[in-house]
């Protein structure tokens, strides 16, 4: 409006033709136009900053844990050894962890027991090399878990955590992830030994299907699932699952437990963190940490005893449904 009563004056006045005052108006509102879209985008931007900052802090993140190892054998057996093992977390004073020694041979299914808070998923994080031990060794085939090559370690010892990490991908890439080129085959014969394959199948897009953020759309035991058949697909030399069934079905429970056992008979070692007592029993070896030591360990027909000192843990940590021995001594 202003432009239009200013511009009006000046024709009027002789100072500027109609002709420049409606090319001045065009080319007024192609400016405008441009400085609208701009503005527009402007909370994106801010946004897209904002964000990258937040990407660049992570990728400038230090591992506390240097993967500095260069060993990749291809003949690895897969022995596991804890030598002493202590542990702390930063900023805590009280160990979590109190010399824990334990080995875990090739072949061997051994379940690890114990009440909430003992420090068994610790135990499986010291493993995967998430922290380091305060003191004591972890040693693989003899040798100091650093020594090796931290991807070569990540494709030996799978690890299924207690609550598994999914990606906002497809069920496909989910199961094969880090893996790079697994074919449908591999995935799907992944899927099918632990009882997943029916619930994707069922799917509209079946092994396609995105899972959304952190696998939210997806169940707790078919998150599970997922992670287990992830790490079957990887044919580890060591499988580490911690509580591992909580959230599944029966049936694929069942399913998974065979499935566990054939892999400790395949040569693969085997950990199992359960609270299932009943589970604990078909192990080769039962081990009892309790308050960051190994309190008892041994074949579970020793350790399982219906003598009942492992019935005082209550909750989660306690023997399990379907138990029928659920004691042992120290
Ligand atoms: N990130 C952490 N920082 C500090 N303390 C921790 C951390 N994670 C666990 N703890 C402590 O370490 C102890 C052992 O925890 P951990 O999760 O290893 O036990 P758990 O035996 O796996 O228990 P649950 O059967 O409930 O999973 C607990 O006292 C817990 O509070």
């Amino acid at each position: 409006m202003g432009i239009l009563y200013y511009g009006g004056q000046l024709v009027a006045a002789g100072t500027v033709s109609t002709g420049d005052l409606v090319t001045f108006l065009l080319y007024q509102m192609q400016f405008t136009d441009v400085v609208e879209v701009l503005l527009h985008y402007y909370p994106t931007l801010t946004k897209a900053v904002g964000s990258s900052e937040k990407i660049f802090e992570f990728l400038d993140r230090e591992p506390q844990v240097a993967p500095s190892g260069t060993m990749a054998p291809h003949d690895l057996q897969g022995h596991l050894q804890l030598e002493d093992v202590w542990f702390s977390y930063p900023g805590r004073q009280e160990p979590v962890l109190k010399g824990v020694s334990l080995e875990l041979r090739p072949g061997e299914v051994v379940a690890l027991l114990g009440p909430p808070g003992a420090g068994k998923s610790t135990l499986v994080a010291l493993v995967s090399r998430l922290h380091q031990p305060t003191a004591g060794r972890l040693l693989l085939d003899g040798h100091p878990l650093p020594a090796y090559q931290h991807s070569y370690l990540c494709r030996q010892v799978a690890v299924v955590p207690q609550e598994p990490l999914l990606f906002a991908r497809s069920l496909h890439a989910n199961i094969s992830y880090g893996l790079g080129g697994s074919s449908r085959a591999q995935v799907t014969a992944a899927a099918r030994r632990v009882g997943a394959h029916n619930f994707i199948t069922r799917l509209p897009q079946g092994y396609d299907t995105e899972v959304g953020e952190l696998g939210g759309q997806l169940s707790g035991g078919q998150r599970q699932a997922v992670a287990i058949a992830r790490a079957l697909l990887r044919d580890p030399r060591i499988l580490i699952l911690d509580e591992h069934t909580s959230a599944l079905d029966t049936e694929s429970q069942q399913q998974v437990e065979q499935e566990i056992l054939a892999a400790g008979g395949s040569g693969r070692a085997v950990l199992m963190v359960t609270g299932r007592a009943a589970l604990a029993a078909r192990a080769q070896r039962v081990v009892v940490l309790e308050g960051g030591e190994v309190r008892l360990q041994g074949p579970p027909h020793e350790v399982l005893r219906p003598d009942g000192l492992l019935q005082d843990w209550g909750q989660q940590g306690a023997p399990g449904e379907g138990d029928r021995g659920s004691g042992g001594e120290g």
